[in-house]
């Protein structure tokens, strides 16, 4: 299978600072990659430089190639690059407008006016975030006063509504109740196929329920990257072994 996605000896520092080291990974389509590892081994940085949101940090330098669809991302208009790459934060941000408006946002910014048309992708994008049913009668409330479980889903139907073709999302639950966890999970399962997802979780029994593919990240470098369920239950790495039973991280 082709892959979407291609770091190529990635590194990046902040100052002297190496945060990721020399990382080669193909990321697959249509699959689910969880990203795991300590705080502070590189994750958020490796979702920043895959979306090059990176770019905007004058202190951060990457070194080596990411492709997209065999494209270098750096040769990439980067509004073109976050389109097709969207990113979902760890603490849901909603627009502090009607749930509506957030959902039209990005579709108004690239010229859809008609109103049906709009209509349709606020419809078509939250039902795919599983979002749809709790909120259909009540478009124009303010997406603040949803709760945290479905302001999360909102930024990832919001984040669809742009049509990328990856979405990243950086410990999209960890501030979710297990409930509100599993409707994540279940979107997230619903959505792979029609587009290619990289989450991060510190959540290992999240990662085994949904993962196709995993990666283990320390201090910067990619330990182990292969079939989740490989890496779940024969681990190569005994760094990757002490990880998984909470020797570290
Ligand atoms: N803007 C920045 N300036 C300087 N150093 C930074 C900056 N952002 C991140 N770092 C450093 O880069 C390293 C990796 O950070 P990163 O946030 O990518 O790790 P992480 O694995 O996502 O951690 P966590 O699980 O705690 O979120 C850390 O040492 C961090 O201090």
């Amino acid at each position: 299978m082709e892959e979407i996605l291609m770091l190529k000896n990635v590194s990046v520092f902040y100052g002297e600072h190496p945060v990721l080291k020399d990382v080669n990974m193909g990321i697959r389509p249509g699959r689910i990659l969880a990203v795991m590892g300590p705080s502070g081994s590189g994750k958020t940085t490796l979702l920043r430089a895959l979306n090059g949101l990176l770019w905007e940090e004058p202190e951060a330098e990457m070194k080596g190639e990411i492709c997209l669809q065999g494209r270098d991302t750096r040769t990439m208009d980067r509004e073109e690059l976050r389109r097709r790459v969207g990113l979902v934060f760890q603490t849901p941000q909603p627009f502090p407008f009607s749930i509506y408006k957030n959902m039209t946002y990005a579709p108004r910014y690239y010229g859809i006016r008609k109103k049906e048309q709009l209509e349709e992708i606020v419809r078509e994008k939250l039902m795919m975030a599983g979002l749809y049913e709790e909120v259909k009668g009540e478009l124009s409330k303010s997406a603040l006063k949803l709760s945290g479980g479905q302001k999360q889903r909102l930024c990832i139907a919001r984040a669809l509504t742009a049509e990328p073709e990856v979405l990243l999302l950086d410990e999209p639950c960890s501030a979710l109740d297990v409930k509100a966890s599993a409707v994540i999970e279940e979107t997230l399962l619903g959505l792979k196929e029609r587009y290619t997802i990289v989450i991060v979780t510190h959540n290992i029994s999240q990662a085994r329920r949904i993962a196709d593919d995993a990666a283990f990240f320390s201090e910067g470098r990619l330990v182990e990257y292969g079939k989740a369920e490989t890496l779940f239950t024969a681990p190569e790495k005994e760094e990757t072994r002490s990880f998984l039973t909470g020797v570290c991280g």
